[in-house]
Formats: structure tokens, C-alpha cells, sequence
């Protein structure tokens, strides 16, 4: 279990993170997701003892991590953004070095490191040295070292950040097995990465959390409504879009545009307010005489959300 309260960090006149407060429990992967300079790293490196921050708290399992680092370290995995790796040794003898440092009992190290490099898909790697692995299976060296210990919570920093994308689906199913009894935390400034992994998301923008919760959470808060698109069939543009009042108020950008074979696009934006749905729509266009050829309702994707927390105005704190 994570708990953050509060927390901010200055680097000299620099503001990196500010106020910023979440939870995450056992079973969850909680997505850090936001612009390059967003605070992500920071937060993470707090998170995991290597930065104090300058107002706030971080408890893992109830521990403090300002009070009792080692404590902490314990429970935690670390994957860093650059993972350090010696080129020299091979995955099983890296890992045993590992084990070693993270104080597992010697009689125990062989059986552990076995079951890491099980889990990571390492068995045909064990014995190559680690300079020569690609950078995908470098990166499930860093995730072995990372959960060599067991610990009950994974922080991962972009860890798909420069793999193939055959490297990324393996690493993300990986860290989807791994979520399922573990408290993971991962960052990322990828959109498709959270939508494939993560069961809660963090937008963090400027050192400021935009949103928090699920995906369709955070879309359900977010004002803008839906955007239905429909094929028609039976009467002009013109009078299909004068029709489309009939559908409620709170309606806007409403816009009828010929297709081919006389068939009608409109499309409008229907607020909050407005009740719409299928239903009324099928019967609205029955009432009026109109044959429906094509019907979608696109609801704000995360994608939309994120640029509109993240876009112009918004920014990185390196702008
Ligand atoms: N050691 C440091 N000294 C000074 N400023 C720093 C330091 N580390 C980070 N910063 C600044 O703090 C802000 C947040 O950086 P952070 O690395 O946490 O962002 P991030 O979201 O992880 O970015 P990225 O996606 O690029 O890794 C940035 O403005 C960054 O330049």
C-alpha cells in the first residue's frame, strides 16, 4: 500500500513537484502519466528514498519513507529509467550479485534468482553477459532485479522507453502479471501504455496532478460530453440539420455535410446535460423519416483528456 500526502520538491528554485497526494493498494498498476518535466521521476524517486521531499508525506505499508528508508527499501522494487547494469556478468551471476546485496540468505539465492529469471523470461539469457543482450532483454534484467527480492511494490520508470514494439507487448504483459499481486507504479509519457496496463492513472503536469482515477473515471469528470457521428439517408443536409434540434437542447458544432449516393454525415456534440443515446436517436431519425446507414458515439478518450490537461497552455516545466 502507497500513501502520498502532500508531497513537493524544489531542485534549488525549481518547483518539480507540488502538493501532490494519491493511494495505491495491492492488485493495482497506477500509471504516472505526463509530459517530459511533468514531476514523474521525482515523484518516484521519493517514493523510493532517494530523494526527501520538501513538504509532504510518503508512507509505504504505514512506514515513512523520511523516517525509515531502509525500512522501505525493502518492499520496494526499483526500476530506474537508466538501469545500472554490469556488462561483464551474465543475468544469473547480476542477479545473484543482486540477491546478495538485498540481503537474501544465501541458501535461499540460488531458488530466487531461478524464480526472477523465470519470470522474466531470461532462462535462454542466463549464461550470455549483459553487454551483449539487446536493450529488451537488458530491460527484463532491470525488471529481475527489480522483483529479485519479492518485494510487495514495483516502481518503474518508462520501463518500454526505447524498446521494439515485440520488446513492449512482452514487457507490458509482464508487468500485468506482476500487477495482479503486487502494488506496481509505473511512469510513462505513453497513452497506449496506460490504456494496455493500467487500472488507475495519475496525469501529472508541471508538477501538479490534472486528474486521477480510473480511465473512464477521469473521463466521466472531465465536461466536453460526446461526439456522435451518423450516417442518413432521406432528406438534404440542410433539413437534417435543422432536424437534429428536435434531439434536445445542448447540442452544438452541429454539421451536416453530403456523402456520396445521397447519403447525409452529421455530426454534433452533445453536452453533459443532454440525455441522448442510441435509442432516442433510432427514434428520432424513425420519426423523421430518415434510414440511419451509420451510427458512432466516441466518448472523451484519454487520449483527448490528456492533451487537454497537457496541451498549449499546459506544458512541460522545461518550456
Ligand atoms: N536533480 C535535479 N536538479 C535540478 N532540477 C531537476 C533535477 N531533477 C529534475 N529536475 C527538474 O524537475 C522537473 C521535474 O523533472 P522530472 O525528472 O521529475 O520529470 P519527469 O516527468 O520524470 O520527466 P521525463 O519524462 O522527461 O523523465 C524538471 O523541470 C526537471 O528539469
Amino acid at each position: 500500500m502507497i500513501q502520498v500526502q502532500g508531497l513537493t520538491k524544489y531542485y534549488g528554485p525549481v518547483e518539480a513537484v507540488r502538493d501532490v497526494s494519491f493511494e495505491a493498494g495491492t492488485g493495482q498498476v497506477l500509471g504516472f502519466l505526463g509530459p517530459n518535466g511533468a514531476g514523474k521521476t521525482t515523484v518516484m524517486k521519493i517514493l523510493t528514498g532517494y530523494h526527501f521531499p520538501d513538504r509532504g508525506e510518503a508512507l509505504i505499508d504505514g512506514i515513512s519513507v523520511q523516517d525509515n528508508p531502509l525500512e522501505v527499501k525493502k518492499r520496494i522494487g526499483y526500476l530506474p529509467e537508466s538501469v545500472p547494469l554490469y556488462g561483464d556478468l551474465n543475468p544469473e551471476e547480476y542477479l545473484t550479485f543482486v540477491a546478495a546485496s538485498r540481503l537474501v540468505p544465501k541458501a535461499e539465492r540460488k531458488k530466487t534468482v531461478e524464480r526472477a529469471l523465470e519470470a522474466c523470461g531470461l532462462m535462454n539469457a542466463r549464461n550470455k553477459t549483459v553487454e551483449t543482450l539487446s536493450k529488451g532483454y537488458k530491460q527484463r534484467v532491470g525488471l529481475a532485479q527489480a522483483i529479485i527480492h519479492d518485494p510487495p511494490i514495483l516502481i518503474l520508470d518508462e520501463p518500454t522507453s526505447g524498446l521494439d514494439p515485440n520488446q513492449i507487448i512482452d514487457i507490458r504483459n509482464l508487468i500485468k502479471e506482476l500487477g495482479r499481486s503486487k502494488t506496481v507504479i509505473l511512469s510513462t509519457h505513453i497513452l497506449q501504455e496506460v490504456e494496455a496496463v493500467c487500472s488507475q492513472v495519475l496525469i501529472i503536469n508541471e508538477g501538479i496532478i490534472a486528474a486521477q482515477g480510473s480511465p473512464e473515471e477521469i473521463a466521466a469528470t472531465m465536461k466536453g460530453g460526446d461526439t456522435w457521428e451518423l450516417q442518413l439517408k432521406g432528406k438534404s443536409p440542410a433539413e437534417i440539420e435543422a432536424l437534429a434540434a428536435l434531439l434536445g437542447e445542448g447540442l452544438s458544432s452541429v454539421s451536416a455535410k453530403p456523402l456520396d449516393r445521397g447519403i447525409t454525415e452529421l455530426t454534433f456534440l452533445a453536452a453533459e446535460t443532454n440525455d441522448v443515446d442510441g435509442e432516442a436517436v433510432f427514434d428520432w431519425a424513425v420519426s423523421q423519416g430518415l434510414k440511419i446507414l451509420a451510427m458512432n458515439r466516441k466518448r472523451l478518450s484519454l487520449e483527448d483528456i490528456f492533451v487537454k490537461l497537457t496541451g498549449d497552455e499546459g506544458g512541460s516545466h522545461e518550456a
